[in-house]
Protein backbone atom coordinates (compact mmCIF):
# COMPACT_ATOMS: atom_id res chain seq x y z
CA UNK A 1 0.00 0.00 0.00
CA UNK A 2 1.31 3.57 -0.83
CA UNK A 3 1.75 6.14 1.45
CA UNK A 4 -0.98 8.30 0.56
CA UNK A 5 -3.47 5.26 0.27
CA UNK A 6 -1.82 4.50 4.31
CA UNK A 7 -2.77 8.31 5.25
CA UNK A 8 -6.04 7.73 3.81
CA UNK A 9 -6.57 4.36 5.20
CA UNK A 10 -10.06 4.13 7.17
CA UNK A 11 -10.18 3.12 11.16
CA UNK A 12 -12.36 0.25 11.32
CA UNK A 13 -14.28 2.17 13.57
CA UNK A 14 -15.52 4.23 10.72
CA UNK A 15 -19.50 3.56 9.97
CA UNK A 16 -18.91 3.22 6.15
CA UNK A 17 -15.93 1.00 6.88
CA UNK A 18 -16.33 -0.46 3.08
CA UNK A 19 -15.18 3.31 1.85
CA UNK A 20 -11.67 3.18 0.31
CA UNK A 21 -9.56 5.74 -1.48
CA UNK A 22 -11.33 5.85 -4.89
CA UNK A 23 -15.00 6.14 -2.87
CA UNK A 24 -13.99 9.09 -1.47
CA UNK A 25 -12.82 10.31 -4.20
CA UNK A 26 -16.06 10.35 -6.17
CA UNK A 27 -17.38 11.96 -2.95
CA UNK A 28 -15.16 14.66 -3.18
CA UNK A 29 -15.49 15.73 -6.72
CA UNK A 30 -19.93 15.08 -6.30
CA UNK A 31 -19.55 17.68 -3.23
CA UNK A 32 -17.37 20.23 -5.84
CA UNK A 33 -19.88 19.68 -8.63
CA UNK A 34 -22.65 20.05 -6.39
CA UNK A 35 -21.44 23.54 -4.90
CA UNK A 36 -20.45 24.60 -8.31
CA UNK A 37 -23.92 23.46 -9.60
CA UNK A 38 -25.90 25.28 -6.65
CA UNK A 39 -23.65 28.07 -7.01
CA UNK A 40 -24.41 28.71 -10.92
CA UNK A 41 -27.64 28.19 -10.08
CA UNK A 42 -27.64 31.21 -6.88
CA UNK A 43 -26.40 33.20 -10.12
CA UNK A 44 -28.94 32.42 -12.76
CA UNK A 45 -31.61 33.66 -10.02
CA UNK A 46 -33.30 36.42 -10.78
CA UNK A 47 -35.67 37.49 -13.16
CA UNK A 48 -34.44 35.95 -16.51
CA UNK A 49 -36.74 36.38 -19.11
CA UNK A 50 -38.97 33.61 -20.58
CA UNK A 51 -36.91 30.68 -22.24
CA UNK A 52 -39.14 29.28 -25.07
CA UNK A 53 -39.65 26.15 -24.02
CA UNK A 54 -39.33 22.23 -26.09
CA UNK A 55 -36.35 22.05 -28.63
CA UNK A 56 -34.25 19.24 -29.50
CA UNK A 57 -31.40 17.86 -27.20
CA UNK A 58 -27.77 19.71 -28.01
CA UNK A 59 -29.45 21.49 -30.87
CA UNK A 60 -31.95 23.05 -28.50
CA UNK A 61 -34.80 25.80 -30.70
CA UNK A 62 -31.57 25.65 -33.78
CA UNK A 63 -34.32 23.45 -36.31
CA UNK A 64 -36.78 26.39 -35.98
CA UNK A 65 -34.29 29.16 -37.26
CA UNK A 66 -33.58 27.24 -40.50
CA UNK A 67 -36.74 28.83 -41.97
CA UNK A 68 -36.84 30.75 -45.08
CA UNK A 69 -38.40 34.33 -42.54
CA UNK A 70 -35.87 34.13 -38.82
CA UNK A 71 -37.91 37.31 -38.36
CA UNK A 72 -41.45 36.29 -38.86
CA UNK A 73 -40.26 33.10 -36.59
CA UNK A 74 -39.10 35.18 -33.82
CA UNK A 75 -41.99 37.80 -34.18
CA UNK A 76 -44.30 34.62 -33.74
CA UNK A 77 -42.58 33.54 -30.65
CA UNK A 78 -42.52 37.29 -29.36
CA UNK A 79 -46.77 36.90 -29.44
CA UNK A 80 -46.18 33.65 -26.96
CA UNK A 81 -43.61 34.54 -24.94
CA UNK A 82 -43.18 38.48 -24.81
CA UNK A 83 -41.06 41.40 -25.50
CA UNK A 84 -37.93 39.94 -24.19
CA UNK A 85 -37.06 36.60 -24.55
CA UNK A 86 -34.56 33.60 -24.87
CA UNK A 87 -34.11 30.86 -26.98
CA UNK A 88 -31.04 28.73 -26.95
CA UNK A 89 -28.59 27.61 -29.42
CA UNK A 90 -26.46 25.19 -29.85
CA UNK A 91 -24.83 23.49 -26.49
CA UNK A 92 -26.88 25.65 -24.60
CA UNK A 93 -25.66 29.22 -26.25
CA UNK A 94 -27.99 31.61 -25.40
CA UNK A 95 -29.53 34.44 -27.29
CA UNK A 96 -31.70 36.91 -26.00
CA UNK A 97 -34.84 38.40 -28.33
CA UNK A 98 -36.09 42.07 -28.28
CA UNK A 99 -39.45 42.69 -30.05
CA UNK A 100 -41.64 45.56 -30.09
CA UNK A 101 -41.07 48.69 -30.27
CA UNK A 102 -41.33 50.01 -26.45
CA UNK A 103 -38.62 47.24 -25.85
CA UNK A 104 -36.67 47.78 -28.59
CA UNK A 105 -36.32 51.73 -27.66
CA UNK A 106 -35.48 50.70 -24.37
CA UNK A 107 -32.83 48.58 -25.73
CA UNK A 108 -30.92 50.54 -27.90
CA UNK A 109 -30.86 53.78 -25.37
CA UNK A 110 -28.81 51.63 -22.73
CA UNK A 111 -25.34 52.42 -23.25
CA UNK A 112 -25.20 48.72 -21.50
CA UNK A 113 -26.03 47.52 -24.82
CA UNK A 114 -24.52 50.22 -27.34
CA UNK A 115 -21.49 47.14 -28.19
CA UNK A 116 -22.07 45.30 -31.43
CA UNK A 117 -20.83 42.21 -31.86
CA UNK A 118 -20.32 39.68 -34.54
CA UNK A 119 -17.63 37.68 -35.23
CA UNK A 120 -17.16 37.27 -38.83
CA UNK A 121 -18.26 41.12 -39.25
CA UNK A 122 -15.67 41.42 -37.20
CA UNK A 123 -12.68 40.01 -38.84
CA UNK A 124 -13.72 41.62 -41.83
CA UNK A 125 -13.46 45.28 -40.18
CA UNK A 126 -10.34 44.60 -38.15
CA UNK A 127 -11.68 43.82 -34.83
CA UNK A 128 -12.15 47.18 -32.77
CA UNK A 129 -10.20 49.40 -35.36
CA UNK A 130 -13.07 50.83 -36.98
CA UNK A 131 -16.35 52.56 -36.18
CA UNK A 132 -19.26 49.77 -37.09
CA UNK A 133 -17.57 47.61 -34.38
CA UNK A 134 -15.79 48.80 -32.20
CA UNK A 135 -16.77 48.50 -29.09
CA UNK A 136 -19.00 51.75 -27.10
CA UNK A 137 -15.74 53.60 -25.06
CA UNK A 138 -14.29 56.82 -25.39
CA UNK A 139 -11.93 55.76 -28.32
CA UNK A 140 -15.42 54.87 -30.15
CA UNK A 141 -16.53 58.02 -29.02
CA UNK A 142 -14.07 59.96 -30.49
CA UNK A 143 -14.12 58.31 -33.43
CA UNK A 144 -17.96 58.58 -34.80
CA UNK A 145 -17.82 62.32 -33.63
CA UNK A 146 -14.46 62.80 -36.16
CA UNK A 147 -16.51 60.86 -38.54
CA UNK A 148 -20.00 63.04 -38.02
CA UNK A 149 -17.65 66.65 -37.84
CA UNK A 150 -16.00 65.32 -41.39
CA UNK A 151 -19.46 64.47 -43.19
CA UNK A 152 -21.06 68.26 -41.97
CA UNK A 153 -17.98 69.63 -43.32
CA UNK A 154 -17.79 67.59 -46.60
CA UNK A 155 -21.46 69.02 -47.37
CA UNK A 156 -23.84 66.08 -45.83
CA UNK A 157 -26.59 68.59 -44.60
CA UNK A 158 -29.31 70.95 -46.14
CA UNK A 159 -27.98 74.06 -47.20
CA UNK A 160 -24.98 75.83 -48.81
CA UNK A 161 -21.80 73.51 -49.46
CA UNK A 162 -24.32 70.75 -49.35
CA UNK A 163 -23.04 67.06 -50.96
CA UNK A 164 -26.68 67.79 -52.93
CA UNK A 165 -24.47 68.37 -56.34
CA UNK A 166 -22.94 65.15 -56.21
CA UNK A 167 -25.75 63.05 -55.40
CA UNK A 168 -27.71 65.24 -58.00
CA UNK A 169 -25.25 63.88 -60.76
CA UNK A 170 -25.22 60.58 -59.60
CA UNK A 171 -29.16 60.46 -60.28
CA UNK A 172 -28.24 61.91 -63.94
CA UNK A 173 -26.00 58.95 -64.49
CA UNK A 174 -28.30 56.61 -63.21
CA UNK A 175 -30.86 58.15 -65.54
CA UNK A 176 -28.52 58.28 -68.72
CA UNK A 177 -27.65 54.11 -68.30
CA UNK A 178 -31.19 53.44 -67.60
CA UNK A 179 -32.71 54.91 -70.83
CA UNK A 180 -29.72 52.94 -72.30
CA UNK A 181 -31.98 49.60 -71.66
CA UNK A 182 -34.44 50.98 -74.18
CA UNK A 183 -37.49 49.85 -71.95
CA UNK A 184 -35.93 46.36 -72.22
CA UNK A 185 -36.50 44.04 -68.45
CA UNK A 186 -32.83 44.94 -66.70
CA UNK A 187 -31.82 44.06 -62.87
CA UNK A 188 -31.84 47.79 -61.42
CA UNK A 189 -30.32 46.79 -58.24
CA UNK A 190 -26.93 46.85 -59.77
CA UNK A 191 -27.11 50.18 -61.10
CA UNK A 192 -28.35 51.21 -58.00
CA UNK A 193 -25.48 49.28 -56.24
CA UNK A 194 -23.06 51.55 -58.60
CA UNK A 195 -24.89 55.04 -57.72
CA UNK A 196 -24.77 54.35 -54.02
CA UNK A 197 -20.85 53.13 -54.56
CA UNK A 198 -20.23 56.24 -56.09
CA UNK A 199 -21.36 58.64 -53.70
CA UNK A 200 -19.87 56.93 -51.05
CA UNK A 201 -16.20 57.36 -53.65
CA UNK A 202 -17.19 61.05 -54.27
CA UNK A 203 -17.22 61.77 -50.32
CA UNK A 204 -14.30 59.51 -49.51
CA UNK A 205 -11.97 59.77 -52.49
CA UNK A 206 -13.10 63.07 -53.45
CA UNK A 207 -14.34 61.87 -56.69
CA UNK A 208 -16.52 59.61 -58.50
CA UNK A 209 -15.77 57.07 -61.10
CA UNK A 210 -17.43 56.43 -64.81
CA UNK A 211 -19.12 53.51 -65.04
CA UNK A 212 -16.81 51.61 -67.01
CA UNK A 213 -13.71 52.61 -65.43
CA UNK A 214 -11.52 49.15 -64.59
CA UNK A 215 -10.59 50.61 -61.01
CA UNK A 216 -13.96 51.29 -60.34
CA UNK A 217 -15.55 47.97 -62.06
CA UNK A 218 -12.46 45.73 -59.66
CA UNK A 219 -14.27 48.00 -56.48
CA UNK A 220 -17.73 47.06 -57.23
CA UNK A 221 -16.62 43.00 -58.06
CA UNK A 222 -14.48 43.31 -54.13
CA UNK A 223 -17.80 44.81 -52.69
CA UNK A 224 -19.97 42.52 -54.30
CA UNK A 225 -18.04 39.37 -53.04
CA UNK A 226 -17.63 40.52 -49.99
CA UNK A 227 -21.15 41.54 -49.01
CA UNK A 228 -21.98 37.87 -49.95
CA UNK A 229 -19.07 36.85 -47.64
CA UNK A 230 -20.83 39.02 -44.97
CA UNK A 231 -24.47 37.58 -45.93
CA UNK A 232 -23.15 33.91 -45.37
CA UNK A 233 -22.89 35.00 -41.62
CA UNK A 234 -26.42 37.02 -41.17
CA UNK A 235 -28.50 34.38 -39.83
CA UNK A 236 -27.03 35.65 -36.04
CA UNK A 237 -27.06 32.14 -34.29
CA UNK A 238 -24.90 30.79 -36.80
CA UNK A 239 -21.96 32.17 -35.28
CA UNK A 240 -22.12 29.96 -32.34
CA UNK A 241 -21.34 26.71 -34.59
CA UNK A 242 -17.54 25.34 -34.50
CA UNK A 243 -16.21 24.74 -37.34
CA UNK A 244 -14.34 22.23 -38.95
CA UNK A 245 -12.64 24.78 -41.70
CA UNK A 246 -11.90 28.32 -41.32
CA UNK A 247 -15.12 29.61 -42.71
CA UNK A 248 -13.97 33.46 -42.58
CA UNK A 249 -11.11 32.70 -45.41
CA UNK A 250 -13.69 34.73 -47.97
CA UNK A 251 -13.89 37.84 -45.69
CA UNK A 252 -10.15 38.08 -45.32
CA UNK A 253 -9.92 37.56 -48.85
CA UNK A 254 -12.14 40.14 -50.06
CA UNK A 255 -12.02 42.80 -47.40
CA UNK A 256 -8.00 42.87 -47.60
CA UNK A 257 -8.25 44.03 -51.19
CA UNK A 258 -11.08 46.21 -50.62
CA UNK A 259 -8.49 47.46 -47.88
CA UNK A 260 -5.66 47.30 -50.61
CA UNK A 261 -7.63 49.53 -52.74
CA UNK A 262 -8.12 52.44 -50.15
CA UNK A 263 -4.74 52.43 -49.34
CA UNK A 264 -4.02 52.87 -52.58
CA UNK A 265 -6.05 55.95 -52.62
CA UNK A 266 -4.57 57.09 -49.44
CA UNK A 267 -1.08 57.00 -50.63
CA UNK A 268 -2.32 59.20 -53.59
CA UNK A 269 -3.85 61.86 -51.33
CA UNK A 270 -0.68 62.00 -49.34
CA UNK A 271 1.17 63.28 -52.43
CA UNK A 272 -1.13 66.06 -52.73
CA UNK A 273 -2.31 66.99 -49.35
CA UNK A 274 -3.42 71.03 -49.09
CA UNK A 275 -3.74 71.23 -45.12
CA UNK A 276 -5.32 74.61 -45.99
CA UNK A 277 -7.90 72.77 -48.39
CA UNK A 278 -9.05 69.02 -47.31
CA UNK A 279 -10.96 67.81 -49.81
CA UNK A 280 -12.11 64.69 -48.53
CA UNK A 281 -13.09 62.19 -46.09
CA UNK A 282 -9.25 60.43 -46.64
CA UNK A 283 -7.71 64.12 -46.55
CA UNK A 284 -9.72 65.18 -42.88
CA UNK A 285 -8.38 61.59 -41.27
CA UNK A 286 -4.73 62.68 -42.90
CA UNK A 287 -5.06 66.38 -41.03
CA UNK A 288 -6.36 64.31 -38.03
CA UNK A 289 -3.42 61.48 -38.20
CA UNK A 290 -0.52 64.43 -38.32
CA UNK A 291 -2.22 66.61 -35.40
CA UNK A 292 -3.04 63.99 -32.96
CA UNK A 293 -0.74 64.18 -29.88
CA UNK A 294 0.87 61.02 -28.90
CA UNK A 295 -0.81 60.77 -25.10
CA UNK A 296 -4.34 60.48 -27.26
CA UNK A 297 -4.40 58.04 -29.92
CA UNK A 298 -7.49 56.95 -30.71
CA UNK A 299 -7.15 56.58 -34.79
CA UNK A 300 -3.79 55.49 -36.34
CA UNK A 301 -3.25 55.03 -39.72
CA UNK A 302 -4.94 51.60 -39.93
CA UNK A 303 -8.02 52.66 -37.79
CA UNK A 304 -8.27 54.84 -41.08
CA UNK A 305 -8.47 52.23 -43.36
CA UNK A 306 -10.88 49.98 -41.35
CA UNK A 307 -12.96 53.34 -40.73
CA UNK A 308 -12.98 54.19 -44.79
CA UNK A 309 -14.14 50.34 -44.94
CA UNK A 310 -16.61 50.67 -43.03
CA UNK A 311 -18.12 53.71 -44.93
CA UNK A 312 -18.06 51.53 -48.17
CA UNK A 313 -19.53 48.55 -46.42
CA UNK A 314 -22.49 50.17 -44.40
CA UNK A 315 -22.95 52.79 -46.63
CA UNK A 316 -23.27 51.11 -50.48
CA UNK A 317 -25.92 47.86 -50.08
CA UNK A 318 -28.30 49.07 -47.27
CA UNK A 319 -28.92 52.41 -49.80
CA UNK A 320 -28.57 50.06 -52.78
CA UNK A 321 -31.29 47.70 -51.32
CA UNK A 322 -33.83 50.08 -49.56
CA UNK A 323 -34.35 51.96 -52.95
CA UNK A 324 -34.81 48.30 -54.94
CA UNK A 325 -37.41 47.68 -52.46
CA UNK A 326 -39.20 51.35 -53.12
CA UNK A 327 -39.16 50.69 -56.77
CA UNK A 328 -40.11 47.44 -56.73
CA UNK A 329 -43.32 48.24 -54.83
CA UNK A 330 -43.91 51.27 -57.68
CA UNK A 331 -44.29 48.08 -60.10
CA UNK A 332 -46.21 46.13 -57.82
CA UNK A 333 -48.73 49.15 -56.68
CA UNK A 334 -49.10 51.35 -60.11
CA UNK A 335 -51.78 53.29 -58.86
CA UNK A 336 -49.06 54.82 -55.88
CA UNK A 337 -46.31 55.30 -58.80
CA UNK A 338 -48.87 57.22 -60.66
CA UNK A 339 -49.31 59.56 -57.80
CA UNK A 340 -46.00 60.07 -57.18
CA UNK A 341 -45.26 61.48 -60.76
CA UNK A 342 -48.04 63.31 -60.49
CA UNK A 343 -46.94 65.51 -57.55
CA UNK A 344 -43.16 65.48 -59.30
CA UNK A 345 -45.04 66.86 -62.08
CA UNK A 346 -46.83 69.54 -60.37
CA UNK A 347 -43.98 70.76 -58.27
CA UNK A 348 -41.69 70.21 -60.55
CA UNK A 349 -41.98 69.95 -63.41
CA UNK A 350 -38.94 69.66 -66.05
CA UNK A 351 -36.56 70.92 -62.92
CA UNK A 352 -34.61 68.53 -61.51
CA UNK A 353 -35.31 67.55 -57.81
CA UNK A 354 -33.43 69.18 -54.78
CA UNK A 355 -33.17 69.00 -51.43
CA UNK A 356 -35.01 72.08 -50.92
CA UNK A 357 -38.35 70.23 -52.54
CA UNK A 358 -38.71 68.11 -49.97
CA UNK A 359 -41.05 69.48 -48.10
CA UNK A 360 -43.04 70.29 -50.93
CA UNK A 361 -42.98 66.67 -52.00
CA UNK A 362 -45.00 64.73 -49.00
CA UNK A 363 -46.22 61.83 -50.53
CA UNK A 364 -43.34 60.94 -52.42
CA UNK A 365 -41.42 61.48 -49.14
CA UNK A 366 -43.96 59.35 -47.40
CA UNK A 367 -43.57 56.38 -50.53
CA UNK A 368 -40.02 56.11 -49.51
CA UNK A 369 -40.50 56.13 -45.53
CA UNK A 370 -43.72 53.42 -46.17
CA UNK A 371 -41.25 51.33 -48.55
CA UNK A 372 -38.33 51.43 -45.58
CA UNK A 373 -41.66 50.19 -43.04
CA UNK A 374 -42.74 47.25 -45.38
CA UNK A 375 -39.18 45.84 -45.84
CA UNK A 376 -36.68 47.23 -43.50
CA UNK A 377 -33.07 45.95 -44.99
CA UNK A 378 -31.97 44.87 -41.59
CA UNK A 379 -34.30 42.82 -39.90
CA UNK A 380 -32.47 41.35 -37.53
CA UNK A 381 -30.32 44.69 -36.34
CA UNK A 382 -26.76 43.98 -35.22
CA UNK A 383 -26.30 41.50 -32.38
CA UNK A 384 -25.49 43.61 -29.44
CA UNK A 385 -23.44 42.30 -26.35
CA UNK A 386 -24.35 42.88 -22.67
CA UNK A 387 -21.26 45.03 -21.29
CA UNK A 388 -22.54 45.09 -17.47
CA UNK A 389 -25.12 43.48 -16.02
CA UNK A 390 -28.38 45.44 -16.25
CA UNK A 391 -32.32 45.33 -16.77
CA UNK A 392 -34.56 45.37 -19.54
CA UNK A 393 -38.32 46.02 -19.31
CA UNK A 394 -37.96 44.70 -16.05
CA UNK A 395 -35.74 41.25 -16.71
CA UNK A 396 -32.22 40.83 -15.74
CA UNK A 397 -29.66 40.60 -18.40
CA UNK A 398 -26.53 39.22 -17.51
CA UNK A 399 -23.29 40.77 -18.77
CA UNK A 400 -22.09 38.92 -21.79
CA UNK A 401 -25.26 37.77 -23.21
CA UNK A 402 -26.02 38.95 -26.57
CA UNK A 403 -29.75 40.33 -27.44
CA UNK A 404 -31.09 40.60 -31.13
CA UNK A 405 -33.04 43.22 -32.05
CA UNK A 406 -36.13 42.46 -34.27
CA UNK A 407 -37.23 45.01 -36.07
CA UNK A 408 -39.80 43.38 -37.99
CA UNK A 409 -41.90 43.66 -34.53
CA UNK A 410 -41.44 47.34 -34.52
CA UNK A 411 -42.75 47.61 -38.60
CA UNK A 412 -45.48 45.37 -38.98
CA UNK A 413 -47.00 45.74 -35.16
CA UNK A 414 -50.92 45.69 -36.29
CA UNK A 415 -51.62 48.26 -33.16
CA UNK A 416 -49.45 51.00 -34.95
CA UNK A 417 -49.39 50.09 -38.58
CA UNK A 418 -52.91 48.41 -39.67
CA UNK A 419 -52.71 46.39 -42.58
CA UNK A 420 -49.12 46.23 -41.76
CA UNK A 421 -48.22 44.12 -45.12
CA UNK A 422 -50.18 46.50 -47.09
CA UNK A 423 -48.04 49.36 -48.73
CA UNK A 424 -49.87 52.70 -48.05
CA UNK A 425 -47.62 55.53 -47.97
CA UNK A 426 -50.58 57.53 -46.43
CA UNK A 427 -49.84 55.83 -42.88
CA UNK A 428 -46.60 58.70 -43.03
CA UNK A 429 -49.16 61.45 -43.89
CA UNK A 430 -51.48 63.82 -41.00
CA UNK A 431 -54.38 65.33 -41.98
CA UNK A 432 -52.69 67.88 -43.25
CA UNK A 433 -51.11 65.75 -45.82
CA UNK A 434 -48.21 66.46 -44.28
CA UNK A 435 -45.10 64.03 -43.51
CA UNK A 436 -45.74 62.99 -39.96
CA UNK A 437 -42.64 64.02 -37.76
CA UNK A 438 -41.22 60.83 -35.71
CA UNK A 439 -43.65 58.48 -36.27
CA UNK A 440 -43.83 56.10 -33.83
CA UNK A 441 -42.90 52.39 -34.05
CA UNK A 442 -40.41 53.41 -36.63
CA UNK A 443 -37.03 52.95 -36.83
CA UNK A 444 -35.44 52.73 -39.83
CA UNK A 445 -32.17 53.81 -38.94
CA UNK A 446 -31.84 52.32 -35.39
CA UNK A 447 -31.74 54.80 -32.45
CA UNK A 448 -29.51 55.57 -29.94
CA UNK A 449 -25.66 56.11 -29.83
CA UNK A 450 -25.17 53.05 -32.30
CA UNK A 451 -27.80 54.59 -35.03
CA UNK A 452 -26.37 54.99 -38.17
CA UNK A 453 -24.33 57.15 -38.78
CA UNK A 454 -24.83 57.80 -42.47
CA UNK A 455 -28.67 58.53 -41.73
CA UNK A 456 -28.47 62.26 -43.45
CA UNK A 457 -26.89 60.95 -46.23
CA UNK A 458 -29.28 58.02 -46.65
CA UNK A 459 -32.01 60.16 -46.68
CA UNK A 460 -30.52 62.52 -49.52
CA UNK A 461 -29.55 60.63 -51.71
CA UNK A 462 -32.92 57.92 -51.53
CA UNK A 463 -35.04 61.25 -51.94
CA UNK A 464 -33.12 62.60 -55.13
CA UNK A 465 -32.29 58.83 -56.37
CA UNK A 466 -35.95 57.83 -55.80
CA UNK A 467 -37.63 61.15 -57.66
CA UNK A 468 -34.88 61.60 -60.25
CA UNK A 469 -35.79 57.98 -61.66
CA UNK A 470 -39.75 58.29 -60.99
CA UNK A 471 -39.64 61.64 -62.78
CA UNK A 472 -37.81 60.34 -65.56
CA UNK A 473 -39.60 56.38 -66.05
CA UNK A 474 -42.53 54.96 -65.21
CA UNK A 475 -41.70 51.41 -64.13
CA UNK A 476 -43.44 48.45 -65.27
CA UNK A 477 -43.55 44.45 -64.58
CA UNK A 478 -42.08 43.31 -67.85
CA UNK A 479 -44.53 41.85 -70.45
CA UNK A 480 -45.45 38.26 -69.55
CA UNK A 481 -43.10 38.01 -66.88
CA UNK A 482 -44.41 36.96 -63.10
CA UNK A 483 -44.78 39.29 -60.81
CA UNK A 484 -41.78 40.01 -58.50
CA UNK A 485 -41.56 38.26 -54.84
CA UNK A 486 -41.52 40.99 -51.71
CA UNK A 487 -39.20 37.66 -50.54
CA UNK A 488 -36.02 39.66 -48.64
CA UNK A 489 -32.81 37.71 -49.84
CA UNK A 490 -29.63 38.69 -47.90
CA UNK A 491 -26.94 39.38 -50.67
CA UNK A 492 -24.66 41.36 -47.97
CA UNK A 493 -24.95 42.80 -44.92
CA UNK A 494 -28.78 44.36 -45.97
CA UNK A 495 -31.81 42.15 -46.83
CA UNK A 496 -32.89 42.99 -50.55
CA UNK A 497 -35.52 41.34 -52.65
CA UNK A 498 -35.17 38.48 -54.56
CA UNK A 499 -33.86 39.25 -57.96
CA UNK A 500 -36.59 40.62 -60.07
CA UNK A 501 -36.52 42.92 -63.60
CA UNK A 502 -38.42 45.46 -64.55
CA UNK A 503 -38.66 47.81 -67.58
CA UNK A 504 -38.49 51.53 -67.64
CA UNK A 505 -40.11 53.49 -70.10
CA UNK A 506 -39.18 56.81 -70.77
CA UNK A 507 -41.89 59.76 -69.60
C1 LIG B 1 -30.97 53.55 -46.45
C2 LIG B 1 -29.73 53.42 -46.07
C3 LIG B 1 -29.28 53.00 -44.70
C4 LIG B 1 -29.94 52.31 -43.74
C5 LIG B 1 -31.38 51.79 -43.78
C6 LIG B 1 -29.04 52.14 -42.62
C7 LIG B 1 -29.35 51.51 -41.43
C8 LIG B 1 -28.46 51.31 -40.40
C9 LIG B 1 -28.75 50.56 -39.21
C10 LIG B 1 -30.10 49.90 -38.92
C11 LIG B 1 -27.64 50.56 -38.46
C12 LIG B 1 -27.41 49.78 -37.17
C13 LIG B 1 -27.81 50.46 -35.97
C14 LIG B 1 -27.79 49.62 -34.74
O1 LIG B 1 -27.04 48.67 -34.55
O2 LIG B 1 -28.58 49.97 -33.91
C15 LIG B 1 -26.62 51.34 -39.14
C16 LIG B 1 -25.36 51.59 -38.66
C17 LIG B 1 -24.40 52.27 -39.35
N1 LIG B 1 -24.54 52.88 -40.59
FE1 LIG B 1 -26.22 52.93 -41.70
N2 LIG B 1 -27.84 52.73 -42.94
C18 LIG B 1 -27.95 53.28 -44.19
C19 LIG B 1 -26.99 53.99 -44.87
C20 LIG B 1 -25.75 54.32 -44.38
C21 LIG B 1 -24.77 55.16 -45.04
C22 LIG B 1 -25.00 55.85 -46.38
C23 LIG B 1 -23.65 55.18 -44.25
C24 LIG B 1 -22.34 55.89 -44.44
C25 LIG B 1 -21.87 56.40 -45.47
C26 LIG B 1 -23.94 54.36 -43.08
C27 LIG B 1 -23.04 54.14 -42.07
C28 LIG B 1 -23.34 53.44 -40.92
C29 LIG B 1 -22.37 53.21 -39.87
C30 LIG B 1 -20.90 53.64 -39.86
C31 LIG B 1 -23.04 52.49 -38.87
C32 LIG B 1 -22.46 52.06 -37.53
C33 LIG B 1 -22.64 53.19 -36.54
C34 LIG B 1 -22.09 52.94 -35.14
O3 LIG B 1 -21.79 51.82 -34.79
O4 LIG B 1 -21.97 53.90 -34.38
N3 LIG B 1 -25.21 53.87 -43.19
N4 LIG B 1 -27.16 51.80 -40.34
Amino acid sequence: MSKMAQAFKIPESFPFTSMDLSTLLVFIVTFVLAVRFFKVKGHVQGNLPPLVPGGWPLVHHMPAFFTKNLPLQLHKWAKEFGDVYRVKWFMNKEVHVVSGYTAIKEMLEKDEFCTRRDRYVEIAVGGDQDILMAPYGEVFKKRRRFATSVFRRLGVKMGQGSIEYQIQEEARFICVKISGYSEQPFDVSSDLTTAAGNIICALVFGKRFDYGDTRFQHLQTTMKKLGEEMARWQIPFITFIPYVQDPAAGLRFYSKKLQLFIREEIDRHRLNLDPENPRDFIDYCLLQLAQQDGNEIWMNDDNVVYILQDLFVAGTDTTAATLTWALLYMILYPDVQQKVQAELDSVLGATKPNLAHRDQLPFTAATIMESQRIRHIAGLMFIRDTAESTRLRGFDIRKGKKLVPNLRSVHMDPEVWPNPDEFDPSRFLDAEGKVVKNPPSFLPFSAGRRNCLGEQLAKMELFLLFSTILQHFTLKVPEGAPTPSTEGINKSLSMGPVPFQLCAVSR
